[in-house]
């Protein structure tokens, strides 16, 4: 069985960070071990503490995990501070780590911070440049390129921008305002769309911690980049549109949909 690691946050209510990846790597088909970088008390409204782990313990679950069940693949979420960050990146570069997928999580859905602001310019030092793809989503990659995003065309100017600054692949996601939930991947200077058809649900909680669990459980699986990430908006499609309605706020969704498809039985290449 193919193995992928998250690295991230762990959610008290269960609809993103660390398991949100857990539940989509399972019904994505591979072992997930975790590295916790921070403990949140949350739920569908809010955040309402965040307690960061020491950044030497952190090192030490990574350790844990990489001398043992070596990862085909690793999820970065949710990361708060430089120290944090460049533990990571230490570790992720001494262990030789392949097919990293970093999601640069800065608000959670309900509009809290979960990242500070210095720790924001050690992402971009310290960790883009190890990503196989980065995943922003707009208010993240106007973060990141420095500019704005209104429409499509700012939309490629933005990856390339980014793309071409760390070296990696950048899968914008365009859900948030500027389209139906179109994602566009920018790669070695060339772009291509991921169409999605927008599912009128609000419950949409941990969609970004789920497509980057579920793209780093394809390429642990062997496929390519292009066919991880059809393959996941797929999962988080069905995920999305399994209409789960948990919570007083933006609820999680149903990642165990459909746990008997061949997401889980399909035969890996
Ligand atoms: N209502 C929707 N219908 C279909 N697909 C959606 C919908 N909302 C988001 N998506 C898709 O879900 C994926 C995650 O995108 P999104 O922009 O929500 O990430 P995010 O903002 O990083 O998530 P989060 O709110 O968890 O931080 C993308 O592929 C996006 O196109
Ligand atoms: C722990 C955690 N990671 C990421 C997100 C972003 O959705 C969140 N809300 N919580």
């Amino acid at each position: 069985m193919r193995t992928a690691l998250t690295i991230a946050g762990s959610d008290s209510g269960g609809g993103a960070g660390i398991q949100a990846d857990i539940k989509t790597m399972i019904t994505n088909g591979v072992f997930a071990t975790c590295a916790i970088t921070a403990l949140t008390a949350q739920n569908t409204l809010g955040v309402t503490g965040i307690m960061d782990v020491d950044d030497e313990f952190l090192g030490k679950e990574l350790d844990a995990v990489f001398t043992d069940i070596y990862p085909d693949a690793v999820k970065i979420g949710m990361v708060s501070s430089s120290a944090l960050i460049k533990k990571i990146a230490e570790k992720l570069t001494f262990y030789k780590a392949k097919n990293i997928v970093v999601d640069p999580v800065m608000v959670a859905t309900s509009g809290s911070k979960l990242i500070s602001d210095d720790a924001i310019e050690t992402l971009k030092n310290n960790l883009f440049s190890l990503a196989t793809v980065l995943t922003p989503n707009i208010p993240e990659a106007e973060v990141i390129s420095e500019m704005k995003i209104t429409n499509e065309d700012e939309m490629i100017e933005a990856s390339k921008i980014i793309s071409e600054k760390y070296n990696c692949a950048v899968l914008l996601k365009g859900g948030h305002k500027v389209n139906d939930a179109n994602d566009l991947l920018y790669r070695n200077g060339s772009y291509k769309w991921f169409y999605g058809k927008r599912i009128d649900n609000p419950n949409t909680h941990g969609t970004g911690c789920t497509l980057s669990s579920a793209i780093a459980s394809n390429l642990a699986k062997g496929y390519d980049l292009d066919t991880s990430v059809s393959r996941s908006k797929e999962y988080i499609s069905g995920a999305l549109g399994a209409m789960l309605d948990l919570g007083k706020g933006s609820g999680p969704m149903n990642h165990g949909f459909d746990i008997s498809s061949d997401y889980v039985l399909e035969k890996e290449n």
